[in-house]
């Protein structure tokens, strides 16, 4: 170590990345930002050593994502016998096809000999306009030459913005089981209406799991029974039952905060629901900004769905004064059928559904954004107004006993599936502390369905304010809670759960599917 710290400079603040378009005098810089990480290349502390005034410009061409990168700096550190300056070029050349060293003046003169006809590779899905523009989404396997180069040029997006994510191997034999999603803004060309120039927005990489499927009651289960499975010359493994996983899913930062991230979430998942193979839609390792954008993606869905409006808490059902919950709340052949019919993971439906049932619980024991911390345990104390996180502006009916009556059922549900998903932990606890701990993990997951269920009322209005064409996987949201009296910050309850990663990573709430 030099002792000196201004050879230190910050990796995340160093590296810009720009997206250029060609011009008659060379490039133009359209849009730049900073990578949220950059840990998984240049370590932990996010430092470089060695420079000052550095500055790592990778410039990409907005349409085909050629890169090219540009190391500048005022001064370089005279290595010793003991250190030296980093070599940016030697650790981004990980992370970076080889053209991305080339000369400025070779990148320039490649980008001028891209076609004005230029479109993006693969096939195209669907397109759709919002407020801001025109989009494309094109999808292909890696398998295609054009795909995969696409792929290998911006793979480095995924150190830059998903905590712990690693680009894919694209040497992999089983490559061919990857399936890639780009999402493109069309635009049109100055004085040429009928020209369109492409800016690539995002992208999403799916694989493909076998799915063992466990014979039903009518088929046989005997050894000798089953027939044999075996595999001719033409058979294609595309047609076998699989679990189809989005692993990386990324907006770049000019496309966020304007519902692309939901859209393309939507229209990846009305492909699969279309894909007869695909039993379900798994995602790997999501954060929680990928979870809320699916809940509430998942939420706007199915909520349109009758056969999930369909499934709603029995009523009649009495609640014992002692022992279990009762485990028929909603009808669970239908539940079961609902769920496979939308090809969503158990715990995902299950959690959209709760949701939805939230917010058809009468208004006067509906939950609203209150903080938790203020509430005890309903359950034990029988006390039902769930109303006193709700606007104080407005008056709220008085619950009746069949309100009360209802809003413990649904408590009762969700209670349930959380026992259930923590047993083991719950399991080693005293019976007394196991209640209080599980009411914890339920006001956690209460206060988040609200927040959600407040958000998902808020995108409808955006939605609907950018006069979006609608596609099969955007519909309207159920109704909602009415108000909040402010946000806080909510304990993860996947940390309560038994998850201790930071809040921000992308491992920070993993799906057990
Ligand atoms: C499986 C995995 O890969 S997990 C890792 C997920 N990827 C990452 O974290 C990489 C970096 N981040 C991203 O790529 C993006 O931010 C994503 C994918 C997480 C979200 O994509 P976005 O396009 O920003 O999502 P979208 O715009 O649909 O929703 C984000 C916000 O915009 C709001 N929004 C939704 N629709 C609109 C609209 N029409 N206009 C304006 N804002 C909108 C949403 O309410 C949401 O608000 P919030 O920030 O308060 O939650």
């Amino acid at each position: 170590m030099s002792g000196d710290d201004d050879w230190w400079t910050s990796s995340n603040e160093a590296v810009l990345v720009s997206l250029v378009t060609p011009t008659d005098a060379g490039v133009k810089t359209l849009d730049t930002f900073h990578p949220e990480y950059t840990n998984n290349i240049f370590g932990e502390k996010e430092q470089i050593f060695g420079y000052k005034g550095l500055r790592i410009n990778l410039q990409y061409n907005a349409s085909d994502m050629l890169p090219n990168l540009k190391v500048s700096y005022k001064k370089k550190y005279q290595p010793t016998a003991d250190e030296e300056a980093l070599d940016i070029n030697d650790v981004l050349s990980e992370f970076l096809p080889e053209v991305a060293f080339q000369k400025q003046s070779d990148f320039e003169t490649r980008l001028k000999s891209i076609p004005d006809n230029w479109t993006p590779p693969g096939t195209l899905v669907t397109s759709f306009s919002s407020k801001d523009g025109e989009y494309e989404v094109y999808r292909g396997k890696i398998t295609d030459p054009a795909v995969r180069q696409l792929l290998n040029r911006i793979q480095i997006l995924v150190p830059f913005f998903v905590d712990g994510g690693t680009p894919i191997d694209l040497e992999d034999p089983d490559a061919d089981r990857w399936t890639i999603y780009f999402l493109y803004n069309k635009r049109p060309l100055p004085n040429q209406p009928d020209k369109f120039s492409y800016h690539f927005a995002g992208y999403s990489t799916l694989y493909r799991y076998y799915a063992f499927q466990v014979p039903t009651e009518f088929e046989s289960k005997t050894p000798t029974d089953t027939p044999t499975f075996t595999l001719d010359g033409d058979f294609d493994l595309d047609t076998l039952p699989c679990r189809t996983r989005i692993s990386q899913f990324i907006i770049i930062p000019p496309f966020q905060q304007k519902g692309l991230g939901s859209r393309l979430y939507s229209i990846i998942y009305q492909q699969y629901l279309k894909h007869a193979p695909t039993v379900e839609l798994t995602v790997e390792d999501p954060n929680e900004a990928f979870d809320d954008m699916r809940d509430l993606a998942d939420l706007a869905f199915l909520g349109k769905q009758p056969e999930f409006q369909a499934l709603k808490i029995d009523t009649s059902i009495e609640i014992p004064e002692e022992g279990r919950a009762p485990n028929n709340i909603v009808d669970q052949a239908a539940w079961d059928a609902c769920r496979k019919k939308f090809k969503i993971v158990p715990r995902q439906f299950a959690r959209v559904l709760e949701m939805y049932l939230m917010s058809q619980l009468p208004e006067s024991v509906r939950p609203g954004l209150g903080a938790p911390e203020d509430e005890e345990d309903e359950e034990e104390s029988g006390r039902s107004s769930k109303s006193k996180g709700k606007s104080k502006e407005k008056a709220l009916p008085k619950p009746t006993p069949e309100d009360e009556h209802t809003y413990r059922l649904w408590m009762m549900l969700v209670k349930r599936r959380l026992y259930v998903h923590n047993r083991d932990a719950l399991g080693q606890l005293e019976l007394k502390e196991r209640r209080e701990e599980l009411a914890k993990v339920f006001a956690g997951v209460e206060f988040d369905y609200a927040r959600l269920l407040i958000k998902a009322e808020e995108q409808s209005k955006l939605a609907q304010a950018d006069g979006e064409t609608a596609d099969e996987g955007e519909q309207e949201v159920p109704a909602t809670p009415s108000a909040a009296n402010g946000k806080r910050k909510l304990d993860d309850v996947e940390q309560t759960e038994g998850d201790g990663a930071a809040a921000s990573s992308k491992k920070a709430r993993v799906e057990r599917e």
